[in-house]
């Protein structure tokens, strides 16, 4: 699903009122419809209390209470009004209430004349004041109006976007602002891009996309470096295996891994790449490691390092379709150097770079330079910043991840809550897989196994890190059915990712 810019979304409500065709007041009537439905389904029974802004959101807003009040839920509207006009759909829908139920509305010019004490405790707030119009902070009124509702103990459901926040997080989104923290949003046809970021999608709570029919064909025709990853693509992407293949078809791969006191990170990169499908495997670990790898993980073959304690070189690459480098590895000279010439010596074998891996690559900059075209780097924040320097905010965040990528022509999954896959030329596919129970030591280590099992299996680079991080994603969703967020541990998400490629189908 594309992610469109704010400006895109304007031109995408436009085109579908000109050529559907549809006026733009039934427009917002079906988005209302939408809204209700939903509002009903999730919260059936309940009574809601309905801030109101002048803009279509407002509209948005009107419409919706007069849909509930048709089923006979109470509704309270409150229109929050400083001196500017209500937007010409906003107005005919406040007439069409007004019509229908009168004293549900009271209008607002001062903070004062809220009575917040009188919305009961169990009433869902509806947050209509602001959507994608929204053109600079909150101030006056509308700020004292949202810092109140943020205080109260109600939940509150947003309308298209938390009121305060820019559909696209950008340096007038500092933090400090006044913005809805809604529990839950109900967004138009996609959802906003400034959702996805740390510091903005905190306000946004559990987000769900409503499909109002905006022009199809126009989104399909818009160019858009942002994605959301669906199941659907994923599906798509899943290698079918024919009959009669056998473990050949599916690749050899290496993995770099491990080290004195941390044999951990390659018996779980290990374990994650075989549940990924790989055909066979080996781990390269220190000879200290010998006896630990064989016995954790008997499927894998080994490849012995002459150090006891570290990596320092590396058996003959081209028996492999692809290599994992990076979990557990520590930084030594000696590492660094065989790293080095590894990088060197690589040919057409795909990569993954991970943890130690992507460290030394920060701590040594000219091996950026070294790294293969369409390498897969997978850096957590921490390891990102290493090799990029400080942000300013995460919209700086993300395009100095573009640029990375372009610089160095490498795939950056960039791990979070919502992971980011970047292409060369600067793609971005945000995934919606995955959970705070994911959060746990190890749990990187099996992300960086599985792609290089299905970079093995001869998926592209692009649709290993798409589907890797989907798949480890699912997973970590599945363990949690059995687990905590708390107890979650590593080996759990690979218990259950064999749950997951079946849920992909
Ligand atoms: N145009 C369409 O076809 C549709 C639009 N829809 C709704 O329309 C919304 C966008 O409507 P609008 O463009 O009217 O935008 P808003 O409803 O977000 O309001 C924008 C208005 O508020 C003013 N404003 C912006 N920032 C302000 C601030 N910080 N303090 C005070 N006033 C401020 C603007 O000058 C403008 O008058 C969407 O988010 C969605 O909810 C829906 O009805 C679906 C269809
Ligand atoms: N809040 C979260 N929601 C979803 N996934 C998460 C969350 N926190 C962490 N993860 C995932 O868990 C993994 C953690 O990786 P990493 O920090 O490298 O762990 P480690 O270094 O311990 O192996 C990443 O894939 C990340 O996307
Ligand atoms: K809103």
């Amino acid at each position: 699903m594309k992610i469109l810019a704010p400006q895109q979304i304007r031109d995408l409500d436009q085109y579908t009122i000109q050529h559907e065709p549809i006026s733009s007041i039934d427009l917002m009537e079906r988005a209302a419809q939408h809204v209700a439905s939903e509002l009903m389904e999730k919260f059936y029974n309940k009574r809601f209390c309905i801030f109101v802004g002048t803009g279509n959101n407002g509209g948005d807003g009107l419409a919706v209470a007069r849909v509930l009040d048709d089923f006979a839920y109470t509704v309270k509207v409150i229109l929050v009004k400083t001196s500017v006009k209500l937007s010409a759909d906003a107005s005919i829908n406040l007439d069409r209430l007004l019509k229908t139920n009168p004293t549900c509305l009271s209008t607002v010019k001062k903070i004062g004349e809220v009575d917040f004490g009188q919305i009961k405790k169990d009433a869902i707030i509806v947050d209509a004041l602001f959507g994608s119009g929204l053109s600079r902070p909150l101030e006056g009124l509308y700020k004292s109006v949202v810092d109140a509702i943020n205080e109260l103990p109600n939940k509150v459901v947003s309308i298209d976007i938390p009121s305060g926040l820019f559909a696209e997080y950008d340096k007038n989104s500092a933090q400090g602002n006044s913005i809805i923290r809604a529990h839950t949003t109900l967004s138009f046809q996609m959802p906003k891009l400034s959702f996805f970021m740390p510091e903005s999608g905190c306000h946004v709570g559990q987000w769900h996309v409503l499909d109002i029919g905006l022009a199809r064909n126009f989104i399909r025709e818009q160019p858009c470096s942002h994605y959301v990853v669906s199941k659907k693509q994923i599906k798509k992407l899943r290698k079918k295996r024919p009959l009669h293949s056998h473990k050949g078809n599916y690749g050899h791969a290496l993995l770099i891994a491990g080290s004195y006191g941390k044999m951990g990170a390659s018996i779980i990169a290990s374990k994650a790449c075989l549940r990924s499908g790989v055909g066979l495997l080996t781990a390269h670990v220190p000879h200290w490691g010998y006896g630990i790898i064989q016995s954790a993980v008997p499927e894998a073959m080994t490849s012995i390092d002459r150090s006891d304690m570290f990596f320092t070189e590396f058996p003959d690459l081209n028996t492999f379709s692809a290599i994992g480098i990076g979990p557990g590895l520590n930084k030594k000279r000696n590492t660094v150097l065989a790293f080095e010439t590894m990088l060197d010596n690589m040919n057409s074998q795909a990569l993954v770079i991970d943890a130690d891996g992507l460290n030394i690559l920060s701590e040594n900059k000219h091996l950026l330079g070294k790294v293969p075209e369409n390498a897969i780097l997978t850096p957590h924040p921490k390891e990102f910043e290493r090799l990029v320097g400080v942000w300013n905010n995460d919209m700086d965040k993300l395009s100095r991840l573009k640029k990375f990528c372009q610089q160095y022509q490498v795939f950056t999954v960039l791990k979070g809550a919502y992971t980011v896959t970047c292409t060369p030329n600067g793609t971005c596919y945000f995934n919606t897989t995955g959970n705070p129970g994911m959060a746990t030591a190890g749990s990187g280590d099996a992300l960086t196994g599985i792609i290089t099992g299905l970079l093995a299996q001869n998926y592209s680079p692009e649709e290993a890190a798409v589907v890797g991080v989907y798949l480890h994603g699912k997973a970590g969703d599945l363990a949690l059915k059995k687990e905590s967020t708390e107890s979650m541990t590593a080996l759990d998400i690979i218990s259950c990712l064999g749950a997951a490629f079946k849920k992909i189908g």
